[in-house]
């Protein structure tokens, strides 16, 4: 079993102080990073932050505030959160380059994470909202631009990431939510694929949330995912992408186990 942390960061999505605090402290050993999102930010602020960095051992922090805004006032909210010292802050790559750099600019030892499309969006939902064509599409162009507007790392889904992957080069961060080990229920994401998977494909750092603090025991949980990674991972034989346990005779993604 495992006790390296993987390359795992848990989403400490909570309303209540003491739940993060405690899913902080449980995963912590296991899980890379930890990620502290628009529920718990908004509601309990920076202390927020460095109580959870403090209770998860001191992992990285990736603040996921997806800022969205014109750029003085994404440079001001990026200045605004200097001080927590995250290794990740999230922008949304469709508010443009002049954003970003602006973000970029502001917050120089962070690496700025341009959300490209979000996984809970199926391409019907883009069409609703006036973007046609394969959410791959929209993903490409818009790392593409992120990085040339000064990002270091993208968040994808793992559907798109080895897409992305191609598109950006080995340097920068490609960062995946929408992870689902096999059996997991997907909730409101809908571009998903398995841990395994998503490494196989060119990700850095899986964002899980749910399939770890949704858990009866977060820590085993997370230990369990970190274990299969590094099963997966150790050297031997080429292995087979095996999410629905059948000896790899089924399709790669995790909804065809279904
Ligand atoms: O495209 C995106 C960008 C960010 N997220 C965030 O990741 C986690 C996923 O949590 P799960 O419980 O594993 O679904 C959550 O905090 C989102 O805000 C994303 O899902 N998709």
């Amino acid at each position: 079993m495992s006790t390296k942390p993987a390359p795992v960061a848990v989403a400490l999505d909570a309303q209540d102080l003491d739940t993060a605090l405690r899913w902080a402290e449980q995963t912590g050993p296991y899980v890379s990073t930890i990620k502290v999102g628009l529920e718990l930010y908004l509601k309990h602020g920076a202390q927020a932050v460095q109580r959870t960095r403090e209770a998860s051992g001191g992992r990285d922090l990736f603040l996921d505030l997806k800022l969205h805004d014109i750029p003085n006032t994404v440079a001001g909210a990026a200045r605004g959160v200097a001080a927590l010292r995250p290794t990740y802050l999230t922008v949304h790559a469709s508010g443009g380059a002049a954003m970003i750099r602006a973000a970029v600019e502001a917050l120089p030892q962070t690496r700025i994470a341009a959300v490209t499309v979000l996984t809970s969006l199926s391409e019907a939902d883009l069409s609703a909202v006036g973007l046609i064509g394969p959410p791959l599409d929209a993903a490409r162009r818009l790392a593409a631009l992120a990085v040339a507007a000064g990002a270091r790392a993208i968040v994808c889904s793992p559907r798109e990431v080895a897409a992305v992957r191609a598109e950006v080069g080995p340097d920068v961060t490609l960062i995946t939510p929408g992870v689902r080990p096999p059996g997991a229920a997907h909730g409101d994401q809908t571009r998903v694929a398995t841990p395994e998977q998503a490494l196989a494909d060119g990700a850095d750092l899986l964002v899980i949330g749910r399939p770890i603090t949704g858990a009866a025991d977060p820590a085993a949980a997370a230990r369990e995912i970190g274990a299969a990674l590094a099963r997966w991972a150790a050297p031997g034989p080429p292995k087979v992408d095996d999410p629905c346990g059948d000896g790899g005779e089924s399709a790669r993604l995790l909804e065809e186990c279904e």
